[in-house]
């Protein structure tokens, strides 16, 4: 089964106080996801939005949110943000000990879609045991930059990972997070990844609707390739 494309705008670079028209003019522009980053200034060295900003955006859209969350603690937030309306739960398999069977069957059970992050120096072997399990994560996150901040720049070495995921897991949806656009895009598609987290370069664009269009272009034609 070909996995499809999901283009998400990452709301990191948007204009916070205007958060819900940024998002509307997201999905206007043919997002199908938003990526919302919530960091907790532990796990990484930046804090951003956490439930309470969910529940308001969740008042304007019916959007998929695709929550990415780099905080230490993920499990403490699966109820606040399954009542404020997360719709994916990705969470950094770094933050695990031996919990994660309970972190997903938690994420699962409050309605949402889990998923796993590894950041850059983590290998990718750590999440295999979390998509072979009997009840499995349904996406895996593989950070192309160090997660903390949006506009650093790309780094290819990561395509090996996304490249033994795409061999070994062909319908898993593979995600990948930082310094995607025009110029990446094309490595990251070829490789296997079918969701692709954009934020600098979409908000930065003169015509964000252009690039949207040209990710998902991408992923669609890598996808034909890849299947064949
Ligand atoms: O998780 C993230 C940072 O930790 C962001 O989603 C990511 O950096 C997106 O921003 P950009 O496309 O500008 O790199
Ligand atoms: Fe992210």
């Amino acid at each position: 089964m070909a996995v499809t494309p999901k283009i998400a705008p990452s709301m990191l670079s948007s204009d916070f106080a205007n958060l819900a028209s940024e998002a509307q003019r997201m999905l206007d522009f043919g997002a199908d996801w938003l990526h919302m980053d919530i960091m907790d200034g532990h796990f990484v060295p930046n804090l951003t939005i956490g439930a309470p900003v969910i529940e308001s955006l969740r008042k304007h859209t019916k959007a998929y949110l695709d929550c990415h969350l780099m905080v230490t603690n993920p499990l403490d937030y699966v109820e606040p943000l399954a009542k404020a309306g997360a719709s994916g739960f990705t969470f950094h398999v770094e933050t695990l000990k031996n919990d994660w069977e309970e972190l997903i069957q938690r994420i699962k059970s409050h309605g949402m879609r889990p998923g796993v992050s590894v950041k850059p120096g983590t290998p990718i072997e750590e999440v295999f045991p979390l998509v072979e399990a009997e009840n499995p994560v349904e996406m895996v996150l593989v950070m192309t930059v160090e997660p903390g901040f949006g506009g650093q720049k790309f780094i290819p070495q990561m395509m090996d990972k996304v490249r033994i995921l795409r061999k070994k897991y062909p319908s898993l949806d593979i995600e990948v997070d930082g310094g995607l656009g025009p110029s990446t895009i094309e490595v990251a598609a070829s490789a296997g990844a079918n969701c692709i987290v954009a934020g600098s370069s979409v908000f930065g664009a003169p015509e964000p609707a252009q690039v949207i269009s040209l990710l998902r272009n991408s992923v669609e034609k890598a996808q034909q390739t890849l299947i064949q």
